[in-house]
């Protein structure tokens, strides 16, 4: 998969606001540009019960920091939760080149405050100057700024600044920091210069609030508040998440303040702003491709997120970062692993093959059976129960007839006997009447037997003696036979009795076993619940299945269909995601979104070590623990395993192969027992049969399992194993109409071959 498309996305960007993707300097301002994130932490903004008025005053105010040309690259509002705040922080600080970060509200006392701790675990250095600074300033005006708990911090050469959540406050300790944000951030950049050009003046000893220098902004430019549809090609982002450029008003009741600077903070127009401070130009705007871009950036984010944010082997972080900019002369941060730079990728993969068995037991050890859930019998097939269901009454609930015929009692035969009126189907066996020797009655299969008779004689054994004028009814018969107790009667509970366990706990309900359920009065039942599984495939070169034609390079997207299709026979609920092939941001949203709705996330391409493989780091990137990253399997070796704890249960992660049959190898081995253990099946392993070879098999240096199709023939009860033709894993037909793949053992010193007729095991996977 080709990221370049996100590059390009990422310097359309820039070119909309800078002119030059990457650049640094505005090469008509010879300004350095600073890009800068405002996150407001504000739940009642999220829940739509308050406006955002914030991070646009903030943005105003910025965009005049001097010496700088600003860029506002995104902007976002999240609750106070402090895993939610930390994502970001962590996602604007790795991925999007960002200088600056503020963040408004959350620094107070209220026990949801949170967002200085979310801050603090993230930030590799503090900064308390700052906040000890601007603190000071607003003491001066307000005593209740003792209340501020706000901190400042570096992550990644990024300065993340709280700031509360009042307006007028917020905009006063900004006020306080300004002048000497430049020079950190020179200082930050190691840029001498910058940091020279931009040392503040040194402070008088009692710092001095400094206004705003916004201009004053006409009302006439002011542009109405919008909301900003996402193109339909990306995943629907409530609206709290886009961008929201509206007219700022401050209702919040305001902290006792000086005057408000004739700024044009108090009725900042949204849009097109032309007003702002000198070199700004169109800074501190988003464009609509930028609202596009931002959008998927922030995707919902992580409402369950990583508690610990962790990459295995590789870290792709500080994409688009100035200092990695590609830009020689810019910047020292030192160079990382990063996967999504070709040439900084590790060269062999940092991750070392588990063996099967190892991966198989860990996929099952991290695959607990889903919760426990009452279901209605018709609403349970292909779920697993979770308890044993036992009978709630007998089958047969009395005795019954096993054949039409005369129900009698056995004492009387042989014997001649007279018929009275019956038993038969649907009727009670309480209102049938007491049969005494010397009678019989007419009973149908099935029918309960009248009490007082012990036994039936089939209709073929008996003569009729006597009827009645219309022919409808006999009214005496014979029957020369010999009768005991018993004969043809079924007894009560002689199938089923009451407390019988009829299905075993970990049986999946199917059609043999669901029609027990009512036979035994058994309506709700226990079960676990089925896992909800997501499939997306990763490719810049993949179109849908259904193309057409196809451009030079492009495959059309197999590995979705095939594998929704072999999941959704077992009767689970799929989650088809489509095709990710916009690079990685594009990857971390669609697997984000995946995992928050689904238990299981597959993914298939991206996962070796070719130009776009970041599948694996992205995985642990989301904060899920990678268990493992390759296995020693031929095919499906860069299958990767990760799992993620969550407040909605533990998300898994399997990253298959792109290439067609070592991905649904992968699957079976893999995948397919973690779905059923999920599920609550009992043994969740395959069904492993013994074969014979049809032909010499040479083995490989890793357990192989190759693609096969099981045949009979008439004269041995053990079936023959045809392997689908060349097992290149690259040949889609290796997997077509294959039942069984044969599991075959590395080659060894004493044994590289396995030949014709031997015995070898076999997985089934198919219809045999
Ligand atoms: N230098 C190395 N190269 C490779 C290694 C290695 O260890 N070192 N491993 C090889 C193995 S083994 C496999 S398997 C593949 C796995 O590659 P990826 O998982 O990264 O898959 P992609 O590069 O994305 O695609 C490979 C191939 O498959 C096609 N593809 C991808 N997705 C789909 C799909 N959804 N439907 C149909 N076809 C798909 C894709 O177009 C490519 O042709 O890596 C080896 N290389
Ligand atoms: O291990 Mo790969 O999946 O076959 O070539």
């Amino acid at each position: 998969m080709s990221d370049s498309s996100y590059w390009l996305k990422l310097a359309k960007l820039d070119q909309g606001t800078l002119g030059t993707s990457l650049a640094l300097v505005n090469p008509e301002k010879k300004q350095p540009v600073l890009f800068v994130g405002i996150l407001t932490v504000s739940t009642p903004c999220v829940k739509g019960v308050a406006d955002d008025k914030i991070s646009q005053r903030l943005q105003n105010k910025i965009t005049n920091l001097t010496g700088y040309r600003v860029i506002i690259k995104v902007k976002k509002v999240v609750t106070d939760d402090i895993t939610e705040i930390k994502n970001v922080l962590v996602n604007w600080t790795e991925s999007l080149g960002l200088d600056l970060i503020l963040t408004a509200g959350g620094t107070g006392f209220s026990p949801t405050d949170v967002t200085p701790e979310a801050t603090r675990a993230v930030v590799e250095k503090e900064a308390p100057g700052f906040t000890v600074g601007m603190v000071a300033g607003a003491l001066k005006l307000n005593p209740v700024a003792m209340l501020f708990r706000g901190i400042c911090g570096i992550r990644r050469n990024v300065i993340i600044l709280n700031l509360p959540d009042n307006v007028q406050a917020s905009c006063d300790l900004l006020d306080t920091a300004m002048p000497v944000l430049p020079f950190a951030i020179g200082q930050l950049k190691s840029d001498k210069n910058y940091a020279s050009r931009t040392t503040p003046a040194p402070v008088a000893r009692s710092p001095q609030i400094i206004p705003s220098p916004t201009p004053s902004k006409p009302s006439h430019v002011t542009t109405p508040a919008h909301h900003v549809t996402v193109p339909s090609h990306h995943v629907t982002t409530p609206a709290h998440h886009v961008t929201v450029m509206s007219a700022v008003e401050d209702h919040h009741a305001p902290l006792p303040h000086h005057a408000p600077p004739a700024s044009a903070d108090h009725h900042a127009p949204t849009g097109v702003d032309t007003h702002h401070a000198p070199g700004s130009g169109i800074a501190g705007l988003l464009s609509e491709n930028d609202i596009d871009m931002l959008t998927n950036l922030d995707a919902e984010d992580f409402e369950e997120p990583p508690e610990r944010l962790r990459v295995v082997g590789t870290r792709p972080s500080s994409r688009g970062t100035q200092a990695d900019s590609g830009i020689s002369g810019l910047g020292t941060r030192e160079q990382v692993s990063d996967v999504t730079r070709l040439t900084r990728r590790p060269r062999i993969s940092p991750y070392p093959p588990a063996t099967v068995d190892k991966a198989y037991s860990t996929v099952l050890a991290n695959s607990n059976p889903l919760p426990v859930t009452t279901r209605f019998f018709k609403d349970a097939v292909d779920h697993v129960v979770a308890e044993d269901v036992r009978a709630a009454c007998s089958i047969p609930s009395c005795a019954t007839a096993v054949v039409d015929g005369y129900a009698v009692i056995a004492a009387d035969m042989p014997g001649d006997v007279e018929v009275v009126s019956g038993a038969s189907l649907g009727k009670k066996q309480g209102s049938i009447p007491y049969l005494n020797l010397g009678k019989a009655a007419r009973v149908t299969t099935g029918a309960p037997l009248p009490p007082g008779a012990d036994a039936v004689i089939p209709v073929e054994q008996t003569v009729i003696l006597a009827e009645s004028s219309d022919g409808e009814t006999e009214l005496r018969i014979r029957c020369k036979e010999t009768v005991t107790p018993g004969n043809y009667v079924r007894q009560e509970g002689s199938d089923v009795k009451e407390r019988d366990v009829v299905v075993e706990a970990g049986t999946k309900l199917d059609h043999t076993s669901i029609g027990m359920l009512p036979a035994v009065n058994v309506c709700n039942i226990r079960v676990h619940r089925l896992p909800v599984v997501a499939v997306l495939s990763v490719g810049a070169e993949l179109v849908e299945p259904d193309t057409p034609y196809l451009q030079d390079g492009q495959t059309r997207d197999t590995n979705r269909i095939t594998l929704l299709t072999v999941i959704r026979k077992l009767g689970i609920k799929t989650l088809d995601c489509g095709i990710v092939n916009d690079g990685p941001r594009d990857f971390i949203e669609a697997v984000t979104r995946a995992y928050k709705q689904a238990d299981v996330v597959i993914t298939t391409g991206g996962c070796s070590i070719g130009d776009n493989d970041y599948v694996k780091a992205l995985i642990s990137e989301i904060g899920a623990t990678l268990q493992f990253g390759r296995v020693a399997i031929k095919p499906g070796a860069p299958t990767a395993f990760a799992t993620l704890e969550t407040p909605l249960g533990k998300k898994l992660f399997f990253a298959l192969p792109g290439v067609p049959s070592p991905a649904l190898v992968a699957y079976y081995v893999l995948v397919s027992p973690c779905l059923r253990k999920l599920s609550g099946v009992k043994n969740p392993s395959s069904t492993i049969i013994k074969v014979k070879l049809s032909a010499d098999v040479y083995l490989s240096d890793v357990p192989e399992y190759q693609r096969a199709i099981l045949r009979w023939d008439e004269t041995d009860p053990v079936a023959y194993a045809e392997v689908t033709g060349r097992q290149v894993i690259s040949r889609f037909l290796s997997m077509v109409s294959a039942n069984a793949l044969l599991i075959l053992p590395p080659r060894s010193d004493t044994i590289s071959v396995v030949k014709r007729g031997s015995v070898v095991n076999a997985m089934i996977v198919g219809k045999v």
